[in-house]
């Protein structure tokens, strides 16, 4: 017997990941959705500030639930006149500290910035012995930004030396060339970061993470994308969906001025993860949905609850095509020239050849080195819960392992969505549903319609993953020979990883369910008939997986040969 326990959130340290916050064990059934997510469905503005900005909700989806905090209290306005002057471009349009490596020397002294951690538990909500969250947040990234920018200028300061021709830390096009690798193998454009982060920063950085419940290292949702922005006009009807009304609060380079790339490239992952609130609601309606199937035996029921799962999965597609399109975006609003430069101080220290030595963060962990993962967009959710969803299995290696090591780094409340979708669609046994056409394996009736879905929502993963891979191509690989993406993994194994798998499921489901028997013979399936539109879409979408399986499997054997990998 299958059974369901709920184990606590506070209980779950980050960086374990052999225990999901919710998982399969031994008595059934799981929790229901809305039990275990009681404010997913509330008005995101009437939730208590006490509660976690990252709840998700199924109107702000995974970004929080309400504007990111841009102003800090007065006490801690030393840290935000830091990150106001730190950026190579500030606001006003004059160079910052890491214009002129000059934010090291500065936090030194001691004298731009005292150690607050103290000053943390004042920061209750009015009348209440609960902490602000929403405050904590806001502390939590502009304290990241600050170590990620202290623990990197020494990198920032190597890699523009690299470039004699060019007098300021500033970007061209002619100036980018791919680096030379140093005897080891190992490029040598980055140099080495700073190993010790000074109490200043680390005390109150690791306090704030604790409260959050993540690593004390920047981070994708908490620190420079997701709790980064803010509106130029809040009253606009949904005020993100225009990519020209949101702006970034805190930036390393040039980010404050919206036509940069690095406005650009962290802009459009916002403007993508705006649109989450139907994807989630979609996908969480198709599992509940099928739950229903699978306990409902009146036959006119069935058929209601069939109807309602082909409308959920036709919800996760048109959203989907809309983060797509977002997402292509990409190209033209960050040029991938400009991409290696604020790259720099996104670095993590796990797996890092910068940190050879992890960092001691001083007055914590016993003064020990520490190895935390960097920034990634592997961090997104968006994703994970497809990936959920449609149960893609992922092959077990220890690229693999990786995948699941950043799950760690999401907040709570998204690790918590993500486990209770995996353990749903592990209940479901969706893949398996959705091939046999939503009948018992075997039985007869399977309903083309579902498969053809199914296969239509992979294909949203495979394009997703497949565009990815060109932006790692484009913006990394071909302009670098670091061997290590932002987040530890090795640049030209990792993501392949991933998009072969679903390139195999696909082909995969597409055999055993029949459906490309169908297809090719344009005849009806086993009692559902296949419309002349499903025929063409399935028959493009196929022959672009057989064409990228090939084409993907000759690029990386490339790469891995010129790299020695
Ligand atoms: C120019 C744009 C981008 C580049 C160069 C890029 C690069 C990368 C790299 C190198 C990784 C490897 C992970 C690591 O160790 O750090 C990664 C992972 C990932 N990124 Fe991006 N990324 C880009 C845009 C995006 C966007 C817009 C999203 C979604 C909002 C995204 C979502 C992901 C996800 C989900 C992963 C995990 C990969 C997987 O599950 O297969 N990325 N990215
Ligand atoms: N891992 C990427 C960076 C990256 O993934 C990322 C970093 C910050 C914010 C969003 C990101 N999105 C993309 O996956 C890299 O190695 O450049």
């Amino acid at each position: 017997m299958v059974s369901h326990t709920l184990i606590s959130a506070k209980a779950t340290p980050y960086l374990d990941i052999e225990k999901p916050i919710m998982h399969v064990s031994d008595t059934p059934p799981l929790p229901s959705f809305s039990e275990v997510f009681p404010n997913f469905h509330h008005n995101p503005a009437s939730l208590q500030r006490s509660v976690d900005p990252f709840t998700t909700n199924s109107t702000t989806g995974f970004l929080p639930t309400q504007l990111p905090v841009n102003i800090l209290p007065d006490v801690f306005k030393p840290l935000q006149k830091l990150a106001e002057d730190m950026p190579v471009l500030k606001l006003d349009g004059s160079p910052g500290h890491l214009a002129t490596y000059s934010l090291g020397p500065l936090i030194d002294s001691g004298k731009a910035l005292s150690d607050l951690t103290h000053e943390i538990d004042n920061l209750k909500i009015p009348g209440t012995d609960k902490l602000d969250l929403h405050i904590i947040t806001a502390l939590f990234r502009d304290y990241s930004f600050l170590a990620s920018a202290y623990l990197l200028e020494p990198c920032w300061k190597t890699w523009n030396s690299r470039f004699s021709n060019s007098t300021t830390p500033h970007s061209t096009e002619t100036n980018r060339k791919p680096t030379t690798s140093c005897p080891m193998g190992v490029s040598t454009e980055y140099g080495l970061g700073r190993s010790h982060l000074p109490a200043s920063i680390a005390r109150p950085l690791v306090k704030l993470a604790d409260i959050l419940g993540i690593p004390p290292f920047m981070s994708y949702a908490a620190s420079y994308a997701l709790y980064n922005y803010t509106v130029v006009d809040s009253h606009k009807a949904d005020a993100l969906s225009d990519y020209s009304n949101i702006r970034l609060i805190r930036a390393f380079e040039r980010g404050l001025d919206p036509t940069s790339s690095e406005a650009g490239f962290i802009l459009t992952h916002i403007h993508m993860v705006a649109q989450t609130g139907p994807l989630l609601s979609g996908v969480i309606n198709t599992l509940e949905h099928i739950s229903a199937l699978r306990t409902s035996p009146a036959a006119a029921k069935t058929a209601e609850t069939a109807a309602q799962i082909k409308t959920s999965m036709a919800q996760v597609l048109s959203t989907m095509e809309t983060i797509e399109s977002n997402m292509e975006r990409m190209w033209t609003n960050s040029h991938p020239a400009d991409y290696p430069t604020y790259r720099t101080f996104i670095f993590g220290i796990t797996s890092q050849p910068l940190f050879p030595d992890g960092v001691v963060y001083e007055g914590c962990f016993d003064d020990k080195p520490q190895n935390f993962r960097g920034e990634s967009g592997a961090n997104d959710s968006i994703i994970p819960l497809l990936d959920n969803l449609c149960q893609v299995p992922m092959p077990v290696n220890p690229l693999t392992n990786i995948l699941r090591e950043f799950r760690g780094y999401r907040p709570e409340s998204q690790r918590a969505i993500l486990s209770w979708t995996e353990s749903k669609a592990t209940e479901l046994r969706t893949r398996e549903f959705f091939t046999n056409g939503g009948v018992a394996s075997g039985g007869s009736g399977a309903d083309l319609e579902l498969v053809v879905l199914y296969l239509r929502v992979l294909n949203h993963i495979r394009s997703f993953r497949w565009r990815h891979w060109q932006f790692a191509r484009e913006y990394i690989i071909k302009r670098s020979k670091y061997p290590v993406a932002t987040g530890g993994s090795p640049i030209v194994t990792w993501l392949p990883n991933q998009l072969s798998a679903v390139l195999a499921l696909m082909e995969e489901v597409y055999e055993v369910s029949g459906l490309k028997e169908a297809v090719h013979e344009t005849r009806n399936g086993d009692g559902c008939a296949l419309t002349e539109g499903d025929v063409r879409i399935m028959r493009e979408i196929m022959e672009v997986v057989e064409g990228q399986r090939g084409k993907l499997a000759r690029e990386v054997e490339r790469y891995c040969a010129e790299r020695g990998v």
